[in-house]
């Protein structure tokens, strides 16, 4: 984020219509931020305040996308990158891994030890998590206590060791929330590829991944379950955005009904 606060940037020469001195940026609207545009183009310290809109609106994008508490991509801005990758992958059929990382028994450290704490759990395991991914995948907060990770070209051969990397660096980790008290942490991880040639959506990659975490979570923890066979898992709605009406939703692999009427048969 940029060095401003709310309440003590700077105007610049603005119409009457604007306030005078100082904008409250929680209060800025559209008008106030048309009125700033025009007036820069006719002051002649045009730069200082076309300047301040952009700071202004790299601080407001930053915003939108990232997590604050963790520095970490929010979920909006996953989402995004996940319509990207899914496009991707029905395009050119190459890999994609989705993984749901879940911080295991955290409402246990909240109760324990105080929200604070469980703040400071949150922020250390995002930092060791940045440092298990490569700079082309995405990292966020998804929820809560949950992350997700999007590891574009990840073929499935090597999807369970990467999991496993990142889930033994979490387990390897011990947060400290006080000069003498560290916190041993584990996650559970659920993960699922994406359907290589098929337009899915990410609500349903999402489910598939979620899945795996719930299978991770029910086993015991601290383990990384990853969906086996992303074709034979393809579902009834995913057939039909790849095939249309063609195919009914009965099995995959069922041919289309045949038209006796049709020539070609
Ligand atoms: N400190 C802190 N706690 C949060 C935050 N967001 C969510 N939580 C807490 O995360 C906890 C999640 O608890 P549960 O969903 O029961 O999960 P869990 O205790 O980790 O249990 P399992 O996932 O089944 O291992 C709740 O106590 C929430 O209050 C946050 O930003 N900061």
């Amino acid at each position: 984020m940029h060095g401003y606060t709310a309440s003590t940037v700077p105007t610049p020469a603005v119409p009457p219509t604007a306030s005078p001195h100082l904008v409250d940026l929680r209060d800025l609207r559209l008008e106030t931020a048309q009125a700033l545009v025009g007036a820069s183009a006719q002051s002649p310290e045009a730069a200082a305040p076309e300047r301040y809109l952009q700071e202004l609106i790299d601080g407001l994008c930053e915003l939108s996308l990232k997590d604050p508490l963790t520095g970490l991509a929010n979920r909006r801005y996953f989402l995004s990158v996940l319509e990207r990758e899914i496009d991707r992958v029905a395009r050119s059929g190459e890999s994609a891994l989705l993984l749901l990382l879940d911080i295991d028994h955290f409402k246990t450290v909240n109760d324990t030890h105080g929200h604070i704490a469980g703040d400071r759990v949150l922020q250390d395991v995002a930092r060791t998590l940045s440092t298990c991914v490569r700079p082309m995948d995405t990292l966020a907060r998804y929820g809560g206590e949950e992350f997700a990770v999007v590891l574009p070209g990840c073929q499935a051969a090597f999807g369970h060791i990467v999991a496993e990397r990142i889930r033994m660096a979490i387990e390897k980790t011990p947060v400290r929330i006080a000069p003498s008290k560290e916190l041993h942490i584990t996650i559970s991880i659920g993960g699922a590829f994406a359907l290589q040639w098929i337009r899915s959506t990410t609500s349903l990659w999402v489910d598939r991944a979620d899945l795996q975490l719930y299978k991770a979570k029910s086993a015991g923890r601290n383990r990384v379950h990853l969906e086996e066979e992303p074709s034979s898992t393809v579902t009834a709605e995913e057939k039909g955005l790849l095939f249309g009406t063609l195919y009914p939703p009965s099995g995959w692999g069922d041919l289309p009904p045949q038209d006796p009427t049709d020539s070609a048969f």
